[in-house]
């Protein structure tokens, strides 16, 4: 199993819908000058609206953060109104895509062969697709969490999926309450087995975060766990303090 110490971790910051045009560069670039303390611990990406993306790529140029989008559309170019693809990403210097986060599959019903319909494009595009799985309370509390991720994992990633997983289990999104570490451990765990067993690719080969109310306080027990990537940072990243406390947490499970 892969050791803590000589792991990086991926921290991503997922703006969701906030931030306008001041507020939005004056976060870019916080995060940016204070990535410089962060070292080669973890690699950083924060993911704005589209909307802003452009301004950000060019505050973050020349620094070790990445620029992540929140989604993409599965189609090169054509007629859909209101959509972006993934060349457009790439064409604003964007290097990672989420996908399928539970806030797209719930309010825009998008479901697991969408999903992956937008990994396999993402990935043609050159973009590291962050591939979005997390059970409901009710499914947690009627005991189908693992055969629900199960059915994500197998339904939602090509055979040959190359990007990054994120665990982000429904009811610890926005609400306080993050999963416990046992229950991190025990749940990522058992995707890369799920991914060992479904995909044609190295389970080891596959990074996945954790999140869901992950703040600057419980990043490094977080971290720490062996099975764990990194963490999809909702709240937190916007703020440059706290989002940067996540990623110092990330020097400490390295030290
Ligand atoms: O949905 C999330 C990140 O994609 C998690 O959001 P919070 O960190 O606000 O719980």
């Amino acid at each position: 199993m892969q050791q803590a110490s000589s792991r990086r971790h991926l921290i991503v910051g997922n703006w969701k819908m906030n931030g306008l045009s001041a507020g939005s560069l004056e976060l870019a670039k916080a995060v940016a000058e204070g990535a410089r303390d962060v070292g080669p611990a973890a690699r950083l990406v924060i993911c704005p609206p589209f909307t802003q993306l452009a301004a950000v790529a060019k505050a973050l140029e020349g620094s070790k953060v990445q620029l992540g989008a929140q989604d993409c559309h599965q189609s090169p170019s054509g007629a859909h109104t209101g959509d972006i693809s993934a060349d457009m990403l790439v064409d604003l210097d964007v290097g990672f895509v989420i996908l399928g986060h539970s806030e797209r599959r719930q309010h825009h019903h998008e479901t697991d062969g969408l999903v992956q319909a937008k990994v396999k494009a993402a990935e043609k595009a050159g973009l590291t697709p962050i591939v979005c799985v997390g059970e409901t309370a009710q499914q947690r509390d009627e005991g189908h969490t693992l055969e629900t991720l199960g059915e994500q994992i197998s339904k939602s990633l090509p055979k040959d999926f190359s990007g990054v997983v994120a665990y982000e289990p429904i009811w610890a999104i926005g609400s306080g309450r993050s999963a416990s570490v046992k229950e991190i451990d025990e749940t990522i765990s058992h995707l890369h087995d799920v991914i060992g067993r479904h995909l044609d690719v190295d389970d080891k080969s596959v990074s996945i975060l954790y999140g869901g109310s992950v703040t600057a306080r419980d990043a490094a027990s977080i971290l720490s766990i062996p099975a764990v990537g990194g963490v999809l940072v909702g709240g937190a990243s916007l703020s440059a303090e706290s989002f940067l406390g996540i990623a110092r947490a990330a020097l400490a499970t390295t030290a």
